[in-house]
């Protein structure tokens, strides 16, 4: 089996994890939250959204838990920004990479913002070159890269299509996202590796969510594709407001444990992300759906 010895884990808990939340969070705790992360040592948090707080109006502090941070060095802030509105005020509060997030599928591209694919590269170009000019990283999110909500499995075609073409805009990094999480791993394997015909894999991440609990499977699948970059959420929070019924991405907790087990190195803290998935599930009034998170709360509490 091909292992690689070094994967690089996005924490993307205080975005996908909360824009789904129906009660609005604190902006404390979402700083808290970013910090608490940024601590453990991940080399990339997913901070917030630029978009437009009528859609998703969780997200509508993205500069005020921009502002109110401890930046670690060593780590890169991350957020979404579908336009050019997004972007300048994403510069504004001085992020480190946005992210323009499309889709492999009409239907989800539709709902989710508003336009055709065709359309949103069209509007994500502006963002592209701006963001070049900045100085500022790039990454290219395709939801919806296996299967869609609405129209069921998604052509590999348009993955790699989608991903052509978020490259040539100059991404340095280009998301895979299972975004309601029905993918297996065999699937998994041959979209990563058509993608990685076209992409390097050096670039190219995987985004799964845990719907029906494959992602621990889909990530190993993917690691021998070539993957060496993941996004996960703390405590497995999560779930997109235009995917009905798709859970959270799959936890970090159950990602590290996995790939420490491995012998991979991370650069993450386990015990502190554990400790963070159970203060976070705390303020969100609910149990973590990490089983690695509930299994080492565990061993803590009776070693107390
Ligand atoms: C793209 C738009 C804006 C198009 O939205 P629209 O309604 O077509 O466009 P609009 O230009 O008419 O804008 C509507 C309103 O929003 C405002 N607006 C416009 N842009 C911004 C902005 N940047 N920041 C703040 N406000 C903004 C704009 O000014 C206007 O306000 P009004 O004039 O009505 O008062 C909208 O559809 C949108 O914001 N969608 C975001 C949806 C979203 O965030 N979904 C979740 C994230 S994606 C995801 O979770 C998947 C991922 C990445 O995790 C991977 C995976 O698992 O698949």
């Amino acid at each position: 089996m091909y292992l690689p010895s070094k994967v690089k884990i996005v924490e993307v808990g205080p975005r996908d994890g909360l824009q789904n939340e129906k009660q609005f969070i604190d902006t404390a705790v979402k700083i808290e939250l970013v910090d608490r992360l940024s601590a453990a040592g991940f080399p990339n948090v997913e901070a917030a959204s630029f978009v437009s707080p009528k859609w998703v109006p969780q997200m509508a502090d993205g500069t005020e838990v921009m502002r109110g941070i401890r930046r670690r060095p060593g780590t890169v802030y991350s957020a979404l920004t579908p336009n050019l509105r997004g972007f300048e005020a994403a510069l504004a509060a001085g992020i480190d990479e946005v992210v323009i997030f499309g889709a492999a599928s009409e239907a989800f591209s539709q709902r989710n913002i508003n336009c055709s694919i065709d359309e949103s590269l069209v509007r994500f170009e502006p963002v592209a070159q701006a963001a070049k000019a900045a100085g500022i990283r790039l990454r290219g999110s395709i939801s919806c890269a296996l299967a869609c909500p609405y129209q069921g499995e998604t052509p590999i075609a348009s993955a790699v299509n989608v991903a052509q073409r978020l490259l040539a805009m100059g991404c340095d990094e280009i998301d895979v996202a299972d975004t309601i999480g029905t993918g297996t791993a065999r699937r998994v394997y041959d979209v990563m590796r058509a993608v990685t015909e076209v992409v390097d894999p050096a670039r190219v991440s995987g985004h799964f969510h845990d719907t029906y609990g494959q992602a621990l499977a889909n990530i190993l699948a993917a690691m021998q594709a070539g993957i060496t970059i993941f996004h996960s959420s703390v405590a497995g929070l999560g779930g997109c407001p235009y995917a009905k019924g798709a859970t959270g991405n799959v936890a970090t907790e159950d990602v590290l444990y996995m790939l420490h087990g491995m012998g991979i190195e991370t650069g993450v803290d386990l015990d502190a992300v554990a400790d963070i998935g159970h203060w976070i599930s705390g303020q969100l009034g609910r149990k973590s759906s990490s089983r690695a998170g509930s299994a080492l709360a565990a061993r803590k509490a009776a070693a107390a």
